[in-house]
């Protein structure tokens, strides 16, 4: 009979707080081998914490994790070694070279990719011989990266893995990631930005006040939450943010509601933003037009309002 394999990460009911504060209020997913999955949802959400749970670095206060069928608070050197790790300001030796560093990294695993195929092609060999705490936001991101994927491993985490990369280098990273989950990787991701999940995520996981709010393919992430006259309401979180960049913002949005084949009616308040709501309206037609109305964290401001013109 044939035998189907077990994801390579399950997460069950997982709550973890700090303090007052709760971030994971009951969070279950799954990451299949061979498939890219992203983690969705504005600043805040609680994707970091889950991603934190995932990795062993924090223990959950309730809930289940399995990483390759084991509890990652209590993994072994093996388990640790099949699992590659990218986290936001995730500790790098900052007085070490970035490419010294990548080697020694190497070293520590029995059958590593070749380092310097893996330098030039996330462009590291341009700053092989500089000091990491003298690397920019982007380089050092680069660097993080191909830690994590120098030991072949079969499940990576990668948290906001294109966030401060330009844009050449992050259609390289997006293809890479793709290229890991065509040969069997379990690649788990987390982003802000529902422009990074498109043709690149198989499974999005939408989360929100740590919880889950949707899940699916992105096209069924999107379609799933369409109103029955043809909206879809998708919420971004603008606190902070100058009034002036609103309008980059909606260029960003415009240009993502294209490529989604929907066209967009954007609906602002006053000049101090604390919630831009966007309906994205298309003529209500097929199934879609059935589903009851929800509103989905699409992206936080800053970001989109950064993202570089494609
Ligand atoms: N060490 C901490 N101490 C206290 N509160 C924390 C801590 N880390 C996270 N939080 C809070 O937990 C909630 C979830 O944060 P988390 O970092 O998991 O979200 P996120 O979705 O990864 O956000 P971002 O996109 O900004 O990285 C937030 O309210 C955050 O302020």
């Amino acid at each position: 009979m044939e035998q189907t394999s077990p994801p390579a990460l399950e997460i069950n009911s997982l709550v973890r707080s700090y303090g007052p504060v709760r971030a994971a209020s009951g969070i279950s997913l799954t990451a299949q081998r061979g498939a890219v999955t992203a983690l969705l949802g504005p600043n805040g959400a609680g994707k970091t914490t889950t991603i934190h749970c995932a990795t062993g670095l924090l223990k959950p206060d309730a809930g289940t994790v399995r990483v390759l069928g084991r509890d990652p608070w209590r993994a072994s050197a093996e388990l640790r070694s099949r699992v590659g790790v990218m986290i936001q300001d995730g500790g790098l030796a900052s007085g070490a070279p970035a490419l010294a560093l990548l080697r020694y990294g190497a070293s520590l695993y029995a059958d590593p990719l070749d380092v310097d195929e893996l330098a030039e092609h996330l462009g590291i060999d341009r700053f092989a011989g500089t000091l990491v705490r003298r690397l920019s936001g982007g380089q050092r991101q680069r660097l993080a990266l191909a830690l994590a994927l120098v030991g072949r491993p079969e499940l990576v985490f990668l948290d906001e893995p294109t966030a401060g990369m330009d844009a050449s280098i992050s259609r390289t990273v997006r293809r890479l990631m793709r290229s890991l989950a065509r040969t069997g990787t379990a690649v788990v991701l987390t982003t802000h930005l529902m422009d990074d999940v498109e043709g690149l995520a198989d499974h999005v996981v939408v989360i929100n006040h740590g919880e889950v709010v949707a899940s699916g393919s992105p096209e069924h992430v999107v379609a799933s939450h369409r109103a029955a006259d043809g909206t879809v309401h998708l919420t971004a979180t603008a606190s902070g943010i100058a009034p002036e960049k609103v309008g980059a913002l909606e260029v960003d949005l415009r240009r993502a509601a294209a490529r989604l084949g929907v066209s967009l009616d954007v609906t602002t308040g006053a000049a101090d933003l604390e919630t831009v709501l966007l309906d994205l309206t298309e003529p209500a037609e097929g199934p879609s037009a059935e589903v009851p109305s929800a509103e989905v964290p699409l992206a936080d401001v800053p970001s989109a309002a950064r993202e570089e013109v494609r």
